[in-house]
């Protein structure tokens, strides 16, 4: 008997459905060797649905989300939406389904995959031993505070309000510091605490916390000095523990220790097993329609998608080690050297598939 699981489908706009299609083929074979069934539903979120529906985040796009096991997400936005009133950006799309979901934790672990070093933009003995794992608090922060733009009698002004709840940063940093109990046991919280009262706050929580983990080690370091720092020495880190913003840029620049952002997938989760998993990149416009869109962290997506919400260790390593077989054989464009040939997003899917049917 399979048993069988409802993944809800969000292309979204860009390289959304080239790179989402891919890891669909991935995850059907998975259906060919393992005791699962899976139903997708496909629906609209971000640009593409403001311009069907009028609106980013449709009803039907939540309640298919609510109602899945698992969401597997591409990537919203694109310039065509860029001048649009706030209520009609795509963003508010993603905002609104992590929020609504209750997805507050985001993993972006950042592997370093046999070959790939010379990619990188750092040389291959700062990267030796890069393996950590970014934790961004996803439902709070800059991103969901108050926004204000107002004309006043001495000019116009604009506001963002960050502001953080006590609770939403305690199970944000109780799951970091499990997270590192089964890893390296390293915590690097990272804040801007010079400055921000929030970081302080953040900074507080962490030090009334770390007692329950005394297996842990941690330490506190300023978002400034952190973004040197994984360039300087990024096999120091083990896990990073850190606020929505402050994790969002974090995790752009580490990706570029792996030499692509296109090969950095991510979890967010909540309280339960659902969770939404999506590339750490976004919609890509510059290369969109192309056909060379890497797809590899997408697929690397799913298989997280397998591990964190299905419980299916086995078949999330299975995709892990034939995403890194393909890798030491083919490259897409953003991992080719110059002059180096590349294969096409479709033919990079089609290549894990096969190494995983072998
Ligand atoms: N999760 C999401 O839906 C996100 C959406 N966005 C949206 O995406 C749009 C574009 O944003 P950008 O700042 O340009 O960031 P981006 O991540 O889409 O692209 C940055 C650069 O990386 C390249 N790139 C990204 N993914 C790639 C892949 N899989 N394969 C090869 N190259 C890849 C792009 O071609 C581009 O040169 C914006 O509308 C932005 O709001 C941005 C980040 C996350
Ligand atoms: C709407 C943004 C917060 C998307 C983004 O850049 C991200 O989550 O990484
Ligand atoms: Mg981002």
């Amino acid at each position: 008997m399979k048993t069988t699981y409802q993944i809800a489908l969000i292309p979204g706009d860009g390289i959304g459905p080239e790179i989402v299609a891919e890891a669909v083929k991935v995850l059907k074979q998975i259906e060919r060797t393992e005791s699962v069934q899976f139903e997708f539903s496909e629906v609209y979120a971000g640009g593409i649905a403001i311009d069907k529906f009028g609106e980013p985040l449709p009803d039907n796009t939540l309640t298919t989300a609510r109602l899945a096991d698992a969401v597997l997400l591409g990537a919203v936005g694109g310039p065509k939406w860029d001048q649009n009133p706030s209520h009609l950006r795509p963003e508010k799309a993603l905002l609104g389904l992590r929020k609504e979901l209750g997805l507050y934790s985001n993993l972006r672990p950042v592997t370093l995959i046999s070959g790939m070093e010379a990619r990188s933009t750092l040389k291959a003995e700062v990267l030796s031993g890069v393996d950590l794992i970014v934790v961004r608090e996803l439902t709070g922060g800059i991103y969901f505070g108050e926004k204000k733009r107002e004309k006043t009698a001495q000019g116009e002004f604009a506001s963002d309000l960050l502001i953080y709840h006590e609770h939403e940063i305690e199970r944000i940093v109780h799951q970091a510091f499990s997270i590192a109990q089964n890893r390296k046991k390293h915590l690097t919280s990272v804040d801007k605490a010079n400055v921000l009262e929030s970081s302080r706050f953040w900074r507080e929580i962490v030090e009334r916390i770390a007692p329950e983990y005394p297996d842990v080690q941690v330490n506190h370091m300023l978002v400034d000095n952190c973004a040197m720092q994984l360039l300087l020495r990024p096999s120091s880190f083990d896990v990073i523990v850190t606020e929505n913003m402050f994790g969002d840029i974090l995790s752009d620049e580490a990706a570029m220790l792996t030499g692509s952002i296109g090969l950095l997938p991510s979890a967010s989760l909540g309280e339960g097993t659902k969770g939404m998993y999506e590339p750490v990149h976004g919609s890509a416009p510059d290369i969109a329609g192309k056909g060379i869109a890497n797809p590899a962290a997408t697929i690397l997506s799913a298989a997280l998608l397998l591990r964190h919400s299905l419980g299916m260790e086995t078949a999330a390593q299975k995709i892990e080690s034939a995403v890194q077989k393909v890798l030491s054989q083919v490259r897409t464009a953003d991992l080719a050297a110059e002059n180096e040939e590349s294969v096409s997003t479709q033919e990079f899917g089609d290549r894990v598939v096969a190494a995983l049917s072998k």
